[in-house]
């Protein structure tokens, strides 16, 4: 439906080279898997295998001082995208992914109310549940932390999310438990904005039928927009 060749896309701010101090990192290219290598890179478990590999080496070898600056602050683009949204999802990082919450103050300064996910099921269900910052978290599943019992069920206008993968056609390879996808389909009106290391973004990754693109991704480096109309 959205994805092809007439997904474009811009980099609407390259953050300046190295600003940071950290480690100058080219952007990472899969290989094309070749009809008879007996390695299927196109599937989705052997991608999400080498990509969390490629995450967690390029977070273990981040300066410190590259690490703590980065995702500290809202560039103005996604500010911008974000400029009708009332209510904006983060998540609480675990392992090596992006840390979202860094984004919080900024977002709350800005006038969102924020809210995170909380895994109900484990069939692939989850809701967004209100939470500012210094809120209390409570352990979920999957070693995921979300807002307290009793805090306010909320509706995303738009929807920060974790993921293992990208492209440059927006299409994101998550956990594998579709959990993002479901909120994605439930919540459609809702921008989808990615958040990830750079060194996750891949050539090409496999597109299931269910997958809804991403309208932007923002990395410690840069902040690339879809050229479609957002919340279409
Ligand atoms: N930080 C964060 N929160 C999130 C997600 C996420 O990817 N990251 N989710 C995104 O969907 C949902 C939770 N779903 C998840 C599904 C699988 C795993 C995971 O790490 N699976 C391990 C096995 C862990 C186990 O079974 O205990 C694995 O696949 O290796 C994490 C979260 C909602 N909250
Ligand atoms: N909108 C949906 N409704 C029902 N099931 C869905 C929906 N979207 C995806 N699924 C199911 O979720 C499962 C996992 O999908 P996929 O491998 O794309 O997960 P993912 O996007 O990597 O994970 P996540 O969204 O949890 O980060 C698939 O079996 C798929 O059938």
């Amino acid at each position: 439906m959205i994805h092809g060749p007439h997904l474009t896309l811009k980099a609407s701010e390259d953050f300046p080279a190295n600003d940071q101090g950290g480690p100058a990192t080219p952007p990472f290219r899969f290989f094309r898997p070749n009809s008879d290598g007996d390695v299927s890179l196109t599937d989705k478990a052997a991608l999400r295998l080498q990509a969390r590999g490629l995450r967690s080496a390029f977070v273990a070898d981040l300066d410190p001082m590259a690490h703590r600056l980065a995702f500290r602050a809202l560039p103005t683009p996604l500010r911008v995208m974000l400029d009708d949204a009332n209510t904006v999802a983060l998540y609480v990082p675990k392992d090596d992914e992006a840390p979202a919450l860094r984004l919080a103050e900024a977002l709350v300064a800005s006038g969102k109310r924020l809210c995170l996910p909380r895994v109900i099921d484990r069939i692939g269900t989850m809701d967004f549940r209100a939470w500012m910052p210094g809120d209390p978290l409570d352990e979920g599943r999957f070693g995921t932390r979300h807002p307290a019992e009793g805090a306010e069920a909320l509706h995303p206008d738009a929807i920060i999310a974790p993921l293992i993968a990208f492209d440059a056609a927006m299409t994101r390879l998550g956990q594998g438990g579709g959990y993002y996808d479901r909120a994605f389909a439930r919540y459609e009106q809702a921008l989808r904005i990615g958040l990830a290391w750079s060194v996750q973004q891949m050539d090409d990754l496999p597109v299931d039928p269910w997958d809804l693109p991403l309208h932007a991704v923002l990395t410690e480096r840069s902040f690339i927009e879809s050229d479609r109309e957002p919340a279409a």
